[in-house]
This record gives C-alpha cells, structure tokens and sequence, in this order.
C-alpha cells in the first residue's frame, strides 16, 4: 500500500519535528521526510539518527511538491517561515505546526501565507520534554497523548480532516479549540507552571549559599523544576507570544500566593489547611483521570 503522504518537509527538526517523523516513518506512514534547519551540524545528526532522508536546500523546489510540511521552530521563526514558503507551496501541500501557541502563529500565517492560507492547518501536541534537539526525538512521543488543532474559518473541512490523520498516525488523540481558548486554556496549564518553575530556580541561583541550597534540595525541588531545564529560547518565545493571557494568570496567581501569605501571617492554620486539603483533592482526581 502508498503511505499516506509522499513527502514531508519539516521546518526544524529537534524534539518536536523529529518525533513527528519518526512517528511517521514508524506508522509506515511517509516515503520520503525532508529537513531544513538553522544549523547543518542538527541536519546532520537528525540524518544519521535516521530522522530525515535528505537535508533540504531548495525551500521553492522541496515545498512544492511536498504532501504536507511541519513547522516546528520556536514560534517568532514560524513568520519568515511562512513568508518563505507561501510562493512556492503546491496546490495539494497542506502546513501544519507544533509551536506552543496559536493566537500569534495563525496571525504571522494571515501576515504571510497570502492566498495560501486556507492551506494552513494550525497544530499543538500536548506532549514534550524539557529536553530540546533532535538527539532528544521519540518515535513514541506523541502515543496517546493530546494534539490541539485550532482551525481556521478558511481551512477545507478535508484539509483538516488529512492533518488531524496525520497527527493520529503518530498515535495522538486529536481535538479542536479557538485559538484563543487555546492559549487561554495553555497560559494556565502550560506557560505560568513553566515561568514559575524558572522563576523558583532563577530566585535560588541569586543567594550566595545557592550550592548549600541546591545540595540538599530533595525530590520535591526535582519535580517542581523539571521544566526549568527547558529550553530559553523556546520559553522567551512563547511568553512573549502569549503575553496578555500569561499576565492574567500571573496575577492570579500573585493573589493565591497573598492569600497563602496573609494566611501564614495571621498563623491561620484553618486557612492553609482549606487550601492544601482542595490542592490535594484536585491533584490527586487529576492524576487518576
Ligand atoms: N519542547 C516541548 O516539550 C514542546 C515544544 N513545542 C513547540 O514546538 C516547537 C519546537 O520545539 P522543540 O522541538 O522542543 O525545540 P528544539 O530546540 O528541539 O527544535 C527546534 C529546532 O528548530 C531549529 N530552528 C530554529 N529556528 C529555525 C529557523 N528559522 N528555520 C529552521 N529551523 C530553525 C533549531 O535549530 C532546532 O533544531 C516550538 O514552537 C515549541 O513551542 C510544542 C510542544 C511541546
Ligand atoms: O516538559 C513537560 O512536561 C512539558 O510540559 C512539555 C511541553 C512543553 C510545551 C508544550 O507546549 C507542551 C508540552
């Protein structure tokens, strides 16, 4: 049997881009997966890891007859990216992401896509690491975890339908949002966890007994500060593109953090308990959903 799609061009190929292909590749689904970067020395390791066939040079002549193309750059790059392709896309050649907000990429594609637009069907896989570059690609990353598609209005239902397949070949559960409920929902699950994780660690790293601190943090700080090993560039990136909805749920969390304090404060033992206790409650149902 034909897999599903030819030829796949990505735009980035590190953890997110590369786990895309290699979840392609293991689902027999793609014949041939193209990548262009922004360093030859990751094109070139992505080709030895067996991530992509060929290391692209000509974006007009590879774009052009190309089934489907990802961009996986951290989203400001995703812009020029767009300006670059939209002359040379095919007629058949859908465009998908994976950046981590959707608000500011669907508005560089509006920006840049021109009449191509109705073309882009934008994507984010709830699914990740703190861990970047294409030594850190899975073929599994994607395996029953979430893949946001946020639609545009123009996007051909059977466009859609082909690049919610796409991210189902990569064993994802596929659902829709608005691009603003979408970086509403991620500024609250995604983005503050991560600005508060990097926040703890910066904070920490400041005091002069910073190596005392550090040496006898336990498993707690481990988890809490996982994340604050991502990548900066990534995290600069996407608090910048969503920065009105991460606002918002800063200061809501700066007035959690009051209530805690005043709470403390006022030795009010009841009030922590209350707060801990509904924590608990949320977490644990969370976890076992
Ligand atoms: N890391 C994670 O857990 C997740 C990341 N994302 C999103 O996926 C995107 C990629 O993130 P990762 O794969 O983690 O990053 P990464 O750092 O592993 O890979 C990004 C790749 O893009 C390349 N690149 C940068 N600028 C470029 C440009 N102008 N043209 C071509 N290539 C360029 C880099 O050299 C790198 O190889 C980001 O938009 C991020 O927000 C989405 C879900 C999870
Ligand atoms: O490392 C983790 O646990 C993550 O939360 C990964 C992640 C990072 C960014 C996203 O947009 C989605 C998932």
């Amino acid at each position: 049997m034909q897999p599903a799609f030819r030829k796949v061009v990505i735009f980035g190929v590190g953890l997110i881009g590369g786990s895309f292909a290699l979840a392609l590749r293991k689902a027999g689904a793609v014949s041939e997966v193209v990548g262009f970067g922004r360093s030859t020395a990751t094109l070139e390791q992505a080709m030895q890891l067996g991530i992509v066939d060929r290391i692209g040079s000509d974006i007009a002549g590879e774009v052009g007859d190309a089934d489907l193309v990802l961009l996986a750059t951290p989203v400001a790059q995703m812009g020029e990216i767009f300006a670059r392709i939209a002359p040379h896309l095919g007629a058949h050649t859908l465009v998908t992401d994976g950046g981590s907000t959707k608000g500011d990429v669907v508005a560089a594609a509006r920006a840049n896509l021109g009449d191509k637009l109705p073309q882009f069907i934008p994507a984010h896989p709830i699914a990740g690491a703190e861990k970047s570059g294409a030594s850190a690609a899975q073929a599994d990353l994607y395996q029953g975890k979430k893949v946001v598609l946020t639609p545009l209005p123009e996007n051909p239902g059977e466009s859609v339908a082909r690049v919610r397949k796409a991210w189902e070949w990569c064993g994802a559960v596929v659902s829709e949002l608005t691009p603003q409920q979408h970086d509403a929902v991620f500024a609250a699950v995604s983005h503050l966890p991560h600005l508060l994780s990097f926040a703890l660690v910066h904070d920490l790293a400041q005091r002069d007994n910073r190596d005392q601190l550090l040496s006898f943090a336990a498993s707690g700080f481990r988890d809490f500060t996982r994340i604050a090993a991502s990548s900066p560039e990534m995290w600069r990136d996407i608090c910048l593109a969503n920065r009105d909805a991460m606002l918002r749920e800063l200061l809501q969390y700066a007035n959690e953090l009051h209530v805690l304090y005043q709470a403390l404060e006022q030795s009010d033992a009841a009030k922590l308990e209350e707060v801990f206790s509904e924590a608990r409650k949320v977490r644990s149902a969370w976890t076992q959903q």
